[in-house]
């Protein structure tokens, strides 16, 4: 059995409160994009995890797609060890929740090979112990989401009329530190209100708090968002907590922009 996990970006992103567990609230809108992963799972097998494409830091045995089979087969005994392999083409540590959407198609995968049954709610509730944005990747549709990003609320926000730029010149953005730089607050604007400003208004309205700090540490990913601008995008941010930027331009327009030969890039007409 084979899927495809894909990538979001993140539409806004305001960080609002510190909790008592040591994370943050935020709300932000999560929108799926089709630049994708490959995993593919066999049985019968020896529980085992290979992987291709980009290298994925840290040890195999803590690679996400295995973490969601040890959380499931704590409650399912029933599952039987899997052949796992990863092709990673998602960029890394990116903001583009690579990781989290290779563990939430990884637990719905498990549960339709094996008929657990569960349901998405509770899919949900397995994911977000896997990680803050993992449950997105459950609904995988455009949403305003708030808490860790586990409450989440579908939006029909139709971005079909634009093309995406992603690039990702190799960064590494640590989560932790960046939610770490923020002083949180509540925004001026709620995200759920100025998301329905139509595209062409966003540039003034529709920001992401890790922006600042992150930029102030690498200013190649300020100059990446200008050139953005200055090459034709409507709108250009810098997805979660980076350190890929996201140009939407108009359908089919996307710039030939000459870029560091170093930096990934992908475009989504
Ligand atoms: C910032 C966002 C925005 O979508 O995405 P990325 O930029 O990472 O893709 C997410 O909130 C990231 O989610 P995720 O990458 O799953 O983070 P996690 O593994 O859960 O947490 C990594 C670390 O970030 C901090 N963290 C994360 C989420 C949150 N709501 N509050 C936090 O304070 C914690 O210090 C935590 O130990
Ligand atoms: N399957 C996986 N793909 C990517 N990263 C993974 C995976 N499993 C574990 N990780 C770890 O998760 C971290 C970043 O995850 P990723 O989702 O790519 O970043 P981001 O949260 O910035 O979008 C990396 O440090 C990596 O070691």
């Amino acid at each position: 059995m084979i899927v495809f996990p894909n990538c979001k970006i993140n539409l806004g992103l305001h960080i609002t409160a510190k909790r008592a567990d040591g994370f943050h609230d935020l709300e932000t809108v999560f929108y799926p994009l089709p630049v994708t992963d490959a995993l593919e799972v066999i049985t019968p097998g020896t529980l085992q995890f290979t992987s291709s494409g980009i290298p994925v830091p840290g040890d195999a045995a803590d690679n996400l797609c295995l973490r969601a089979f040890h959380l499931l087969q704590r409650d399912y005994p029933q599952l039987q060890p899997v052949n796992i392999h990863l092709h990673k083409h998602i960029p890394i540590g990116a903001g583009l929740g690579g990781g989290s959407a290779d563990a939430a198609f990884m637990l719905q995968l498990l549960n339709n090979k094996f008929q657990l049954g569960l349901t998405s709610g509770q899919l949900i509730d397995y994911a977000a112990q896997l990680g803050s944005d993992c449950p997105f990747f459950i609904l995988n549709q455009p949403c305003y989401a708030t808490g860790r990003g586990e409450i989440m609320e579908p939006l029909s926000l139709d971005l079909s009329g634009y093309s995406f730029l992603l690039v990702h010149p190799g960064i590494h953005v640590n989560t932790g530190w960046a939610f770490r730089q923020i002083t949180p607050q509540a925004p001026a604007r709620a995200l759920k209100e100025v998301i329905q400003l139509p595209v062409t208004e966003w540039k003034q309205a529709v920001s992401n708090d890790f922006e600042a700090s992150v930029f102030a540490a690498h200013p190649e990913l300020a100059a990446i968002k200008a050139t953005m601008y200055s090459e034709g995008a409507v709108y250009a941010t810098m997805s979660g907590s980076g350190s890929a930027v996201v140009g939407l331009f108009p359908k089919n327009k996307i710039a030939d922009i000459r870029w560091d030969a170093s930096y990934l890039v992908f475009k989504v007409n």
